[in-house]
């Protein structure tokens, strides 16, 4: 967004008018819910303050009762010139009176530091006793690249003003934003970070067969659950063929489910030689053993695409990046926050930078997964909120590795995976076991058919 407002100015666009815009934006979305009742705009020192003095005047003007409460200090630039367009009454922050309906406009995306104790207090006090508050791009004290909270209050609603922001997407601001809306101040925005929306998929070409629609080889461990249901999601997933490589103690399930008897890493390294795999899947309940640890290179010394997930991560370890970047294949990393750490430790910033740089260490698409999923690869990055707060349940992991598995053997994404296992859960509804998903992943492909 600050590149976008930059190229903006440069083409002769005004902060006045950028400001305007979003006041106006803002007066729209509030005079919808504001129904007549009275407004408390909170105003702070910048930009963020100067688009809630622009809204303040609207509102007022179409007949609204607002007051401002100012939060002191010096006012500058645009900003100021708004606070002077601004006539009505005006309070300090201390001395505001909490009214039904707040509208946050003390910081947004310049919030450099925790909020003082003071201004935390009188935030809350007022977000608290409203009955209803709305955000101006940000609720004030939620950092906006790393969604981090410095003192933030719960808002009802945030207007995120000209694109969405990082922080409306991750960490404490899946909480503190409430509902998510997107104002458009007509500034054009393009860039490498984008929300995951529903995919588009298509329905198998007329002469598709078992394995033109994607081979997926999963690797069975010693927990032969997860790696059954590891196989049986990449099933519903879309592949066309899916065996289940092991020693047969996982020997159940769907009938289609083909199980081929490998018992080490070198019979693994045999049935590798299959040409027609489109994806190998590893790590599903595959334990740290020696035996696992050798079969974990059998798959990354193959040609094929690979999905790299729960105990093969930890195995890999911090090896990962040096051994992942010399592989020519597609390689898709699914790592929780935990397993990542073990992977990539420190690393500056916000999620989707730490992901990012990780993934361009490694050459992987990593699926860095979570309430706020960051999905990247060397030309950017995706998030997704995870669909379901349901999905913090075992297993769930084991089945988005399978369909990632399904997905990138048939030439598509990690991506469409993320979303169909995100889909799934919302349609499973509340407290499914990770088997029951897999009977929702076919309904939610077919919304993106
Ligand atoms: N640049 C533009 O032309 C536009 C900016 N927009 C608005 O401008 C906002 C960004 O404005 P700014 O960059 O001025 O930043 P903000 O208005 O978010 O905040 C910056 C000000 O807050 C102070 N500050 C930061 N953290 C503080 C803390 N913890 N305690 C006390 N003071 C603190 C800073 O010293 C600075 O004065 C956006 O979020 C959006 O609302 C919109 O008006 C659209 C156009
Ligand atoms: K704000």
């Amino acid at each position: 967004m600050r590149d976008a407002e930059q190229v903006w100015f440069n083409g002769g666009g005004s902060q006045v008018e950028a400001m305007e815009r979003a006041g106006a934006a803002v007066a729209r979305e509030a005079a919808r819910f504001a129904i007549g009742r009275g407004i408390l705009m909170l105003a702070g020192p910048g930009n963020n303050g100067g688009d809630a003095y622009v809204a303040a005047r609207l509102l007022s003007e179409a007949g609204h009762d607002v007051a401002v409460a100012a939060l002191g200090g010096k006012t500058e630039g645009t900003a100021a010139e708004m606070r002077m367009r601004w006539h009505g009454e005006t309070v300090s922050l201390e001395e505001a009176v909490p009214r039904p309906i707040v509208i946050d406009g003390l910081f947004g995306t310049g919030v450099a530091r925790e909020l003082t104790k003071d201004v935390k207090t009188y935030l809350h006090h007022i977000v608290n006793n409203a009955q209803f508050s709305l955000a101006i791009d940000l609720p004030s004290g939620l950092e906006t690249d790393s969604g981090d909270d410095l003192g933030a209050a719960t808002m009802d609603v945030t207007v995120a003003v000209g694109s969405l922001k990082p922080a409306h997407m991750l960490g404490a601001g899946l909480v503190r934003c409430g509902h998510v809306l997107l104002a458009d101040i007509g500034i054009p925005v393009s860039g490498p970070i984008w929300s995951l929306g529903r995919p588009q998929l298509s329905a198998p070409a007329v002469d598709a067969h078992k394995y033109s629609r994607g081979m997926v080889l999963v690797v069975e461990g010693d927990m032969p659950g997860a790696s059954r249901l590891c196989a049986r999601a990449a099933l519903h997933g879309g592949a066309g063929y899916v065996m289940l490589a092991g020693t047969g103690s996982a020997e159940a399930g769907p009938d289609a489910l083909v199980h081929r008897r490998v018992e080490d890493a070198g019979a693994l390294r045999n049935a590798l030689e299959d040409e027609r795999i489109g994806a190998v899947v590893i790590g599903p309940g595959l334990g740290r053993s020696d035996a696992a640890h050798a079969k974990l290179d059998a798959v990354l010394e193959s040609p094929h695409r690979a999905v790299i997930d729960g105990d093969a991560l930890t195995l890999l370890g911090f090896e990962t990046a040096d051994r992942l970047s010399r592989r020519d294949a597609l390689s898709v990393l699914t790592p929780h926050a935990g397993e990542f750490g073990r992977m990539f430790e420190g690393g500056e910033g916000g999620k989707i930078a730490r992901t990012r740089a990780a993934a361009a260490r490694s050459g992987a698409t990593i699926v860095h997964k979570g309430p706020d999923t960051v999905i990247a690869d060397g030309d950017g990055a995706i998030v997704a909120n995870s669909g379901s707060s349901w999905l913090s349940t075992a297993g769930t992991g084991d089945v988005l590795a399978g369909l990632v598995g399904a997905r990138i053997a048939a030439g598509g994404s990690a991506g469409q995976a993320v979303w169909l296992h995100g889909r799934a859960a919302q349609l499973a509804g509340p407290a499914f076991a990770a088997d029951d998903l897999i009977a929702h992943i076919a309904p939610a492909m077919k919304e993106c058919l």
